[in-house]
């Protein structure tokens, strides 16, 4: 059964010329029952010249009642506004569509980046994440540099919050000197937990009591990776005394990790995941609003699900957990950590300290192919442009190694000291950005989303139907040549879905939800947008579309895919998990 029908209503800047349905048996996923006495309005014609091939079938209608129900749309539209971010909004009136960036950046702010200028000029870069390290600096500067940031967005801006814990490592405290220090080969150094008074060359003090605990003479004791060795030579109860075998730098918080034989030493030191300061420090989180709380050198879920409870029972809003992946043990327990976090950080500067660097690369591609397939986002993290904290250009390597991670769809990448104590942050984020654009779209004219297998996700027939729409839905989009994606979701789940499949046009993704729209700034290819949504999903196509039309965004003759995970309630006629594809007129 097919009816077609002609009607011509102005609802702000959009006309709707035509209206035409099909009946809903045609494709029950693509849409619930049509009932027959009720007028389906389609509004939007499909552009032939664009979308020859589709038809009306292709299209799932919705029910709107009756013409006077549109006219009352006009009204809704006049009270509305479209919470589209400065940075985003710009670049697309640059760029167009296919201009936005797919890829996200987080920044992690320190000393040279820290004044509502700098912090600016970050957001303008295309900052779309904050990252506060709470190793470094007192509470008081990381509340000043969240509040800032609050200011920021109520500007315009949408940068999420994200604070990252010190967590479980054994770290110097004090080395003497207020920045780094030199260890000469063949020196011989006093490392101590005791706390000592004033500047005593040659000794260290670590922040853990148990430092020291198995760890016998003849063993390595490597700074930061590999910036300087030293052999244990004494043991004079907990403290060690040791000779640099190999000289560097030694940071004011430098890492330390024991080595035996060529081999890390596993060490069960008994140190919490999330230890008591770091406690205090989501205390902070949570009353300041952040968004992420990314936990370090986690060892299995049950941190993460932890921590996720306690979220859920003591915070107002949504706040995502991250699990960052920079030990032995999270990588032998990968997938259970994927599965209970919101997303994961590859931190490959403490990965690089636990595994063989030439392992690195491999690792990297594993984590982020085991979080698409568990639909969580990835952040490739440490030394990206590490040679731009001193030099204005990045080394070709730097560049090759960022083009690889986003060729392999990660769904962010950082910057660490880059940004934070570098001189050139801003310069940095700015290769972060052309490098990203290029390979994006160097894989869209490649088409290498072809390529992605897809995991069955859902478990119940509503999520599996939320899943093959979205999959479908991308590979309409691209097969179509459409201009973008819109989303309409209260918790981010459809928009994820579509960004999973990395399709070419960007996703915008309009939900109601702050925490929701703070979160897909984390996601590849969605672009969040704050906007209040109703139950009835045509009037809020109609709204968001006109709000874009008006701001000149959107121009007669695009094509928009449109998907919706919006439940609407039981008196609502309206069909939900549905794809259409509509052209502005
Ligand atoms: N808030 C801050 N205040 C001062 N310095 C900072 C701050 N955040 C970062 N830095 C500096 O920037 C460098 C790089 O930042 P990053 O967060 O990657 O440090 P990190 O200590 O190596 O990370 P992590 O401890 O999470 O493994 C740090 O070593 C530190 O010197
Ligand atoms: C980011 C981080 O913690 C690391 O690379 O170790
Ligand atoms: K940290
Ligand atoms: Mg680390």
């Amino acid at each position: 059964m097919a009816v077609a029908g002609e009607f011509a209503l102005t609802c702000n800047q959009m006309v709707i010329r035509k209206s035409s349905f099909v009946s809903g048996r045609s494709s029950n996923l693509l849409g619930g029952p049509v009932q027959s006495q009720k007028v389906c309005f389609n509004a939007w014609k499909l552009k032939e010249s664009k979308a020859g091939r589709l038809r009306v079938n292709a299209v799932t209608q919705m029910e709107v009642g009756t013409a006077e129900d549109l006219w009352s749309l006009k009204g809704l539209e006049k009270e509305s506004t479209l919470g589209f971010d400065l940075v985003s909004e710009e670049e697309l009136r640059m760029k167009g569509f296919m201009g936005l960036r797919k890829t996200k950046l987080v920044c992690t702010i320190g000393p040279a980046c820290c004044s509502l200028e700098e912090l600016e000029k970050l957001a303008q870069g295309g900052m779309n994440v904050a990252r506060l390290n709470m190793c470094h600096n007192t509470r008081e500067w990381h509340l000043d540099v969240i509040r800032k940031i609050k200011k920021l967005n109520d500007k315009g801006y949408s940068v999420a919050v994200m604070i990252d814990t010190q967590g479980s490592q054994i770290h110097v405290v004090d080395h003497g000197a207020p920045s780094s220090v030199k260890a000469e080969d063949g020196t011989i150094w006093h490392f101590a937990t005791e706390k000592f008074e004033g500047y005593r060359p040659l000794t260290v003090k670590a922040n853990h009591e148990g430092f020291s605990e198995g760890i016998e003479i003849g063993d390595e004791i490597v700074i930061d990776g590999g910036m300087a060795t030293f052999e244990v030579i004494e043991k004079i109860g907990n403290d060690l005394r040791c000779k640099c075998t190999d000289s560097g730098l030694m940071l004011p918080r430098a890492k330390l990790s024991f080595w035996r034989d060529g081999k890390l030493v596993a060490r069960n030191n008994d140190l919490p995941t999330i230890s008591s300061e770091d406690w205090s420090d989501i205390e902070l989180g949570i009353s300041e609003g952040v968004d992420f709380v990314a936990l370090s050198f986690v060892k299995n879920a049950e941190a993460i699900k932890h921590l996720k409870h306690y979220l859920s029972t003591n915070s107002s809003k949504s706040v995502k957990v991250l699990a960052k992946i920079e030990c032995v043990e999270a990588l032998q327990k990968l997938e259970e950590i994927v599965e209970a976090s919101n997303g994961i950080m590859i931190a490959r500067g403490d990965l690089g300290v636990e595994i063989p660097l030439e392992q690195i690369p491999t690792v990297q591609e594993n984590i982020i192919e085991v979080c698409r397939q568990q639909n969580k986002p990835v952040i490739v993290a440490s030394q990206l442009l590490e040679s731009m904290i001193e030099y204005p250009t990045p080394t070709r390597a730097e560049v090759a190694d960022i083009s690889e991670a986003v060729r392999q769809y990660a769904d962010a990448l950082m910057l660490s000291g880059e940004s934070a104590i570098g001189s050139h942050g801003q310069k940095a984020l700015s290769v972060l950005r052309t490098t990203s654009s290029r390979m994006e779209s160097w894989s869209r004219e490649e088409s290498m989303q072809a390529s992605l297998n897809q995991s069955k996700l859902g478990t119940s027939l509503s999520d599996q139907v939320a899943e093959q729409i979205c999959n479908c839905a991308a590979e309409m989009a691209n097969n179509l040549g459409l201009d973008a994606i819109f989303v309409y979701t209260r918790h981010g789940q459809m928009a994820t879905l579509l960004s999973r499949n990395r399709p070419n046009p960007p996703i915008f993704a309009f939900t109601s939800d702050n925490s929701t729209r703070m979160a897909l700034n984390l996601q590849w290819g969605v672009t969040p947008l704050l906007v209040d949504l109703t139950d009835d999903m045509e009037a809020n196509v109609e709204k968001t579309t006109g709000l874009i039309k008006a701001k000149g965004l959107i121009n007669e003759g695009d094509t928009v895919l449109i998907v919706s995970d919006i439940i609407p309630s039981p008196a609502s006629q309206t069909l939900f998990q549905s794809i259409q594809v509509k052209t502005v007129v």
